[in-house]
């Protein structure tokens, strides 16, 4: 895909981490602190709080993966995501009404819909009508890096944000999640190693999601769950995200401990991604 992005000398997060992103990884960041200082001037954090205050009662994001464990059902998270930067175009033609209809028919847990625009092609009239063609409560998948989004995800139906702790320092990631429970929304919470996975306890959501996407290539390997996933604790619920394709891929994960997965490329890159996500759901 075309990766031009607008160039930008933005500061990035102050984490420990962000000498280990990729470019790719670092570019989307720095142009998410601009875009997002940019949209704060059109909207304002108080109006943009009264639109996420008027958006209704979330659908219960946490919940649904916590059943789904307790009923020993894999949780899947089933994604709706057009491109990406290391798939390229996804999808095409991109329907994410039919996408999500399908997904839940097939008996995906939840949905995750991609916002981003520039890398992924998402936009928030995905999330719009994915939501509203389903019951599934829905991730915002963005990159969050301020307190403002949180309440742009609320406002336009989203009931659960992730936090991916590569991306923010300790004192944003609390930030986030402190106004997104504010909100009654659900919190996915993203490590990639034992030193995130020990600053993702700090926080109190239940959902610690385990991306199998190494951070400076953007490959996929499924064995990162298979290391991670036994050192979550007992009272959190981990997930398994990224590079997952096959029935083997989730008796894996399901093995290691991980019986909720987010799942997008390999759905998508399906003709009827609908009988791609059953068989997920039915492999373990
Ligand atoms: O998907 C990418 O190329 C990517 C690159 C850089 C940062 C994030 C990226 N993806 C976001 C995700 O976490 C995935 O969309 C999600 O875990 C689903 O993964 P997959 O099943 O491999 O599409």
């Amino acid at each position: 895909m075309d990766q031009t992005l607008p160039v930008t000398d933005a500061p990035l997060p102050d984490t420990k981490r962000s000498a280990d992103l990729s470019d790719t990884l670092r570019q989307i960041l720095a142009a998410k602190y601009v875009e997002v200082q940019a949209r704060q001037q059109e909207t304002p954090l108080a109006e943009m709080e009264r639109r996420a205050r008027d958006a209704g009662r979330p659908r219960p994001f946490t919940a649904a993966l916590c059943n789904a464990v307790a009923d020993l059902r894999v949780g899947l998270i089933a994604e709706v995501k057009r491109a990406s930067p290391s798939g390229g175009l996804i999808r095409e033609p991109f329907d994410p009404a039919g996408i999500a209809r399908a997904y839940e028919e097939a008996g995906a847990t939840c949905l995750s819909v991609l916002t981003d625009e520039p890398w992924f092609q998402g936009t928030p009239e995905h999330l719009r009508l994915a939501r509203e063609a389903t019951n599934l409560p829905v991730l915002r998948k963005d990159f969050m890096v301020d307190p403002w989004q949180v309440f742009e995800a609320r406002a336009m139906g989203a009931d659960a944000i992730l936090i991916i702790m590569a991306a923010v320092t300790d004192e944003m990631a609390e930030r986030l999640e402190d106004t997104a429970r504010g909100l009654d929304m659900g919190v996915l919470v993203e490590i990639h190693d034992e030193a995130e996975l020990q600053r993702a306890l700090g926080l109190e959501t239940r959902l610690i999601g385990v991306n199998n996407r190494d951070l400076r290539s953007l490959k996929t390997d499924i064995a990162v769950t298979e290391r991670l996933a036994p050192l979550v604790p007992a009272d959190r619920i981990p997930v398994a995200e990224s590079g997952i394709r096959t029935p083997e891929d989730v008796r894996r994960m399901a093995h290691a401990g991980a019986r909720c997965l987010l799942v997008g490329e390999h759905l998508l890159r399906q003709p009827d991604p609908g009988a791609a996500a059953r068989a997920l759901v039915e492999a373990a």
